[in-house]
């Protein structure tokens, strides 16, 4: 799963950029870490005046070279960023309409936001140091060689010897990792979770309740994340240690073998001063991959990335020649519950209003949501009238608004609707309460309004775009329920006026309004 989604923001950046920037690092890398034999070459008392001016100017190179690989990288990671994110939220959008209704929003959020973070620190931490340790490796074990190979090999299996220690003791460390981040989503779900019900908590004075509550889980947090960098801690030093101590025996060894004159001796200093400067962040560096590694598989795996729903065979059928929307031996049971719909004829006429009636929990909705495609019947079919998917528009009973302005809610998606046109909707349908300038129809966003927009107007809102956009089937769910009585009239006409010839199947409780419709279907409990 980590495979599938890191090839796929590889691909996205390209590989040849991604070559030439491996390319570049490892260049870089190599000016920089030619630095213990520029300064061993400078202090030779045998240099020409020309020689040493070369010297310091390759110095100074050498030293620019870390500013220049940190900026070169962050605009790499930049598209790692963005790509990152973009795969997530394609794998996200292509999800089936369960995956929405079943996970949280703040969980999905939260996790999107932390793999795409995992992704470029990797990417730093890993690409980066991979090519960095490298780079050094080769470049001074070739060095050492060059003296005498006995230290050369030496220093390259000592160094490499800690490496893989370094690696062992990160993978002691995956579990740890993985709860710190799923509590984390916890402290994100609970915020989401405050605020979408901050009318209930402040209504019945459980402010306390909940900051016991948020403290509780912030607790848990905070002692899982401690525990996680006690052990990266602990890790860290005992590595830091075995660094040291297999530096001095190579300093001690090497300087038997190789000599004590000067320039070799500097030259062997140097060069273990700096692996153990750039090595010693290994254990910790190593860490961090594991930890992103792990991250990454983690919420990959919350977010079920790459986990496609099984294609079902759709259960409709087009007929244009036929007058009703059909259900035919419709059976429909959510995960592991009892059946909703068992073997269910019936019938809705073309171009026609019927209300959807009966008691509550009897599958009104469930035979919208069948309708719109949202779930597969597990057996039966549905015959829509139309030679193709005709044109669709659903009000559930919890529709929301978007957080676009007024005019983007009302001409979803995209209609080219003039403005005055639909000023002239609002005023039919009573909506001057809330838009009064053309400011609060095309600039303001629901937000803006300072929650201020009522049910009833949101209610006008939603219903407009039914308008607006002249659907050839509309589903309503219970879509008057914030209405006064004169509105309700009002939008009845409205449909008779603008949409004469759309098949709608509305969900109705009252029944006053029954009168409204061209026909009626009891849903009954069995
Ligand atoms: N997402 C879901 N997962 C599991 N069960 C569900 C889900 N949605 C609805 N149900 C169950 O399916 C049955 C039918 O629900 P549905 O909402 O379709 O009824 P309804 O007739 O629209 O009810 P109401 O009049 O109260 O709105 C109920 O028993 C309900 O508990």
């Amino acid at each position: 799963m980590v495979g599938k989604y890191l090839r796929q923001v590889i691909n996205r950046i390209g590989i040849p950029k991604i070559a030439l920037f491996c390319v570049f690092l490892f260049l870089a890398y190599a000016v920089y870490f030619a630095q213990p034999y520029l300064i061993t070459e400078l202090f030779q008392a045998h240099l020409s005046t020309n020689c040493q001016i070369l010297l310091v100017l390759a110095m100074a190179v050498s030293l620019m070279m870390m500013p220049l690989i940190n900026s070169c990288n962050n605009s790499f990671i930049q598209a790692v960023r963005k790509f990152s994110k973009q795969i997530l939220w394609e794998s996200v959008v292509n999800k089936p309409f369960s995956y929405f209704s079943d996970k949280p929003v703040g969980k999905v959020q939260s996790y999107i936001k932390d793999v795409s973070f995992a992704c470029r620190e990797l990417e730093q931490s890993g690409l980066g140091v991979v090519v960095q340790m490298s780079v050094m490796l080769i470049m001074y074990t070739i060095m050492l060689s060059i003296q005498n190979i006995f230290v050369g090999f030496l220093y390259l299996f000592f160094f490499d010897s800690y490496m893989l220690i370094s690696v062992w003791m990160a993978r002691k460390n995956r579990d740890n990792v993985a709860a710190s981040l799923k509590s984390a989503s916890k402290v994100n779900e609970y915020i989401i979770d405050y605020y979408s019900n901050i009318e209930t908590i402040l209504a019945t004075n459980s402010k306390d309740f909940e900051e016991q509550n948020m403290d509780k889980i912030l607790n848990d947090e905070q002692n899982t994340f401690i525990k996680v960098q006690k052990i990266t801690n602990e890790a860290s030093l005992f590595q830091q240690f075995l660094i040291v101590i297999l530096a001095c025996i190579i300093t001690v060894l090497g300087q038997f073998l190789i000599g004590t004159k000067e320039n070799q001796a500097l030259s062997l200093i140097l060069i273990l001063l700096y692996s153990i400067v750039n090595l010693s962040g290994f254990g910790t560096q190593y860490l961090a991959i594991e930890e992103f590694l792990n991250r990454i598989r983690s919420g990959l795996s919350e977010l079920e990335y790459g986990k496609n729903a099984a294609k079902n065979l759709s259960a409709f059928k087009f007929d244009q020649n036929a007058k009703t929307i059909a259900f035919k031996q419709i059976s429909y049971s959510y995960k592991n519950k009892q059946d909703v719909f068992q073997n269910l004829d019936l019938e809705f006429k073309k171009g026609k209003m019927t209300a959807l009636a009966g008691p509550n929990g009897t599958g009104k909705s469930t035979l919208l949501k069948l309708l719109t495609g949202f779930y597969q019947p597990q057996s039966g079919q549905i015959i829509l009238p139309f030679a193709k998917q005709p044109k669709l528009l659903y009000l559930p009973q919890s529709a929301q608004l978007f957080n676009r302005s007024i005019m983007a809610n009302i001409c979803y998606p995209n209609n080219k609707v003039a403005i005055e046109e639909v000023f002239k909707l609002i005023e039919e349908i009573n909506l001057k309460t809330l838009i009064h300038t053309e400011k609060d129809l095309t600039a303001k966003t629901p937000g803006d309004f300072k929650n201020k927009i009522s049910g009833g107007e949101k209610q006008k809102i939603l219903f407009l775009r039914a308008i607006v956009s002249k659907p050839q089937i509309i589903l309503l769910d219970e879509f008057t329920s914030n209405l006064d009585e004169n509105t309700i009239t009002i939008v009845y006409q409205m449909i008779k006026k603008y949409l004469p010839n759309a098949t709608i199947i509305s969900v109705v409780h009252r029944f006053a309004e029954l009168k409204y419709y061209d026909e009626v279907v009891n849903l009954k409990k069995d």
